[in-house]
Formats: C-alpha cells, sequence, structure tokens
C-alpha cells in the first residue's frame, strides 16, 4: 500500500539581497500567512551583513535547500546571475531575464518573476482605461524591465525605452521585442521627443529613493495630462509623484508594486492565493 505524501504543514522563506534590512516583504508574508491559516516564517538574509556578493550566490542557494529552506525572494544584486543556478524558470521571468522569486521542489529550484505581475496589477487597480496607452519607461535595470513587461503584456501600444546607460536600454528594448514584437518598444535617448507622443510615464530608476534624492526627468516636461508612476517605494510620496500630483496628473506610487510582488510570490510558494485586499490594507498600516 502506498501511502500518499503528508500536507506541508510550514513554510520557511526568506529574501536574499543587499541592504535589504528595510524590506517590509518579511512582515507582509507573515502577516498573511498568519491571517489565512497557513503556518509561515520568513528570514531576511542580506548577503551585505554577510559580506557575500554574486560570486558566493551558488553557495548561498545550496545552503537554502540544505536548512530547509521551501523558497526564497531574490533581490538586487542577484535578479539576474541568479538565472543559470536555477534548474527551471518560467517563460515570463526567461522573456524579461530577471528572477525575484524561486520556489524549491523536490529538489529542484524553480525561478518565477512577480515584479513584473505586480507592478502590472497596481497599475490596473489604479488606471484600468490606461492599459493601451503609450508609455516612455525611465531604467533598463531589474525593475525597468519588469516595467516594460507589464506594460506591453496587459496591452500598451508602445514604449520608448530611456536609460543613462544606452546599451541598458537597447538590451531592454531588445528583449522585450523579442517576446513582444519591435513595433511595439524602442529604447532613445530623445526623451522629451518620447513622452511628446506618450501618454504616460514610468520611473524605474533609484532617483528619488532615500539617499537618491530628485527627479528622474526634467520638471518641465510632467505635464498635466500624463499619467505617472514610480518604482520607488522608499518615500512612498516620491519628488516625481508629489510633482505629478500636484499638476493634476494621475499617479501610481510604488508602493502597489511592493504589495502585489509579495502577493503573487505567496501564492506560488504555499500555493494558497492570499487575501490581496487585506494585504494592501496591511501594507497601509506598516508605511502609515
Ligand atoms: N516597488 C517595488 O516593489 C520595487 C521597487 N524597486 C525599486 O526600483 C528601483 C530600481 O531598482 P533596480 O531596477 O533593481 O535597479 P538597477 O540598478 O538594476 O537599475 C536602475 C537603472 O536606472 C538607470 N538610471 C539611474 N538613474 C537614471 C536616470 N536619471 N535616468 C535614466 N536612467 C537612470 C541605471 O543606469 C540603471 O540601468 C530601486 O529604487 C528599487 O528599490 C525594485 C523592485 C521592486
Ligand atoms: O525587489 C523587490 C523588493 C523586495 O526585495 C523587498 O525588499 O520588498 C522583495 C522582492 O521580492 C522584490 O522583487
Amino acid at each position: 500500500m502506498t501511502t500518499a505524501a503528508p500536507a506541508r504543514t510550514s513554510f520557511l522563506l526568506g529574501l536574499f539581497g543587499a541592504g535589504i534590512g528595510g524590506s517590509l516583504t518579511p512582515a507582509m508574508q507573515e502577516r498573511e500567512g498568519f491571517a489565512s491559516g497557513v503556518n509561515l516564517t520568513y528570514r531576511l538574509v542580506d548577503a551585505e551583513r554577510l559580506g557575500y556578493g554574486v560570486d558566493n550566490l551558488a553557495e548561498m542557494l545550496d545552503w537554502a535547500q540544505r536548512f530547509g529552506f521551501d523558497g526564497l525572494n531574490i533581490t538586487h544584486p542577484f535578479k539576474q546571475v541568479v538565472i543559470p543556478l536555477l534548474d527551471e524558470l518560467s517563460d515570463d521571468a526567461h522573456d524579461l531575464g530577471a528572477v525575484n522569486t524561486v520556489v524549491f521542489r523536490d529538489g529542484r529550484a524553480i525561478g518565477r518573476n512577480t515584479d513584473w505581475s505586480g507592478w502590472g496589477r497596481a497599475f490596473r487597480r489604479r488606471l484600468p482605461d490606461a492599459v493601451s496607452d503609450r508609455a516612455v519607461l525611465v531604467g533598463a535595470g531589474g525593475a525597468g524591465s519588469a516595467v516594460g513587461y507589464a506594460l506591453l503584456e496587459q496591452g500598451s501600444a508602445h514604449v520608448s525605452i530611456v536609460d543613462v546607460d544606452v546599451e541598458k536600454a537597447q538590451a531592454c528594448a531588445t528583449r522585450l521585442a523579442k517576446r513582444f514584437g519591435d513595433d511595439r518598444v524602442a529604447a532613445t535617448t530623445d526623451l522629451a521627443g518620447a513622452l511628446a507622443s506618450a501618454q504616460g510615464l514610468v520611473n524605474a530608476t533609484p532617483t528619488g529613493m532615500t539617499g537618491h534624492p530628485g527627479l528622474p526627468v526634467p520638471a518641465e516636461l510632467v505635464r498635466e495630462d500624463l499619467w505617472v508612476s514610480d518604482v520607488v517605494y522608499f518615500p512612498l510620496e516620491t519628488e516625481l509623484i508629489h510633482l505629478a500630483r500636484s499638476r493634476g496628473c494621475r499617479v501610481v506610487p510604488g508602493g502597489g508594486m511592493a504589495v502585489f510582488q509579495a502577493v503573487g510570490a505567496f501564492e506560488y510558494f504555499t500555493g494558497v492565493e492570499p487575501d490581496a485586499e487585506r494585504m494592501v490594507r496591511h501594507f497601509e498600516e506598516l508605511t502609515r
């Protein structure tokens, strides 16, 4: 007689990254676990504090599995370098070239990305009528690739990508064009020209974060008829969001992406659908 494997009764999860001490993800995941009856522990593993860099990532993944972790979120600077170390990759993570969620199952490490679905869900919640708009995306790193993927996946007619590192903008556009077609996405150095024919602007650079004050684009380009989104969520009201709001623009601040990346990861980790609105309320409590 064969016996079915016992249902999993608890989950050990963590976040791998550098300088992650202020992350709200552990609190969001543990609170949602408690509220939904899933026994879940979520630990921060700060590579900076451990003196670990990208060369130690394989070792870190290996010991996480050996020590019984069921899954990990992965953040800066590991989102791209983790890819070759995984056994399996979801199509979306492959197409956008970054992983923020690794699930360990039956000795295999499976990479996924909930940054894009998180930003997309937060966007559609606020501006459902704007999904087909033309947009300008500033910043082509890990967050920018995820936002570009989300914009195109949810129907944006065209995305122009700008980065101070022109090669990075081009590489991001080339990658997204492979998936969505080169008539819908392009890198450009002409920010003003691209914005003139767009309805939306997304900041996916660190500019505006605590410690990186300022605006990622010249103030005069923030027109009142643009919608404006920021991925930065420390602070929640960045200089860009503040300026855009004061000019009457519709805005999507970075807090929504922070919550909905956790919503998506919770479901991948546990197989249980979390209560997303409860997680939003909890995030609001944490950031009040
Ligand atoms: N809300 C959320 O849940 C999340 C927020 N983030 C935030 O997104 C921001 C970016 O993170 P990553 O993409 O991982 O960083 P990254 O370092 O991979 O990419 C940032 C990119 O912005 C470019 N850049 C910097 N200043 C610029 C400027 N003024 N104009 C044009 N390009 C510029 C850089 O050349 C780089 O390519 C960080 O502040 C991070 O905290 C990241 C992930 C999730
Ligand atoms: O980059 C981020 C932010 C994060 O690292 C956090 O600190 O909340 C959690 C990651 O899952 C996400 O991809």
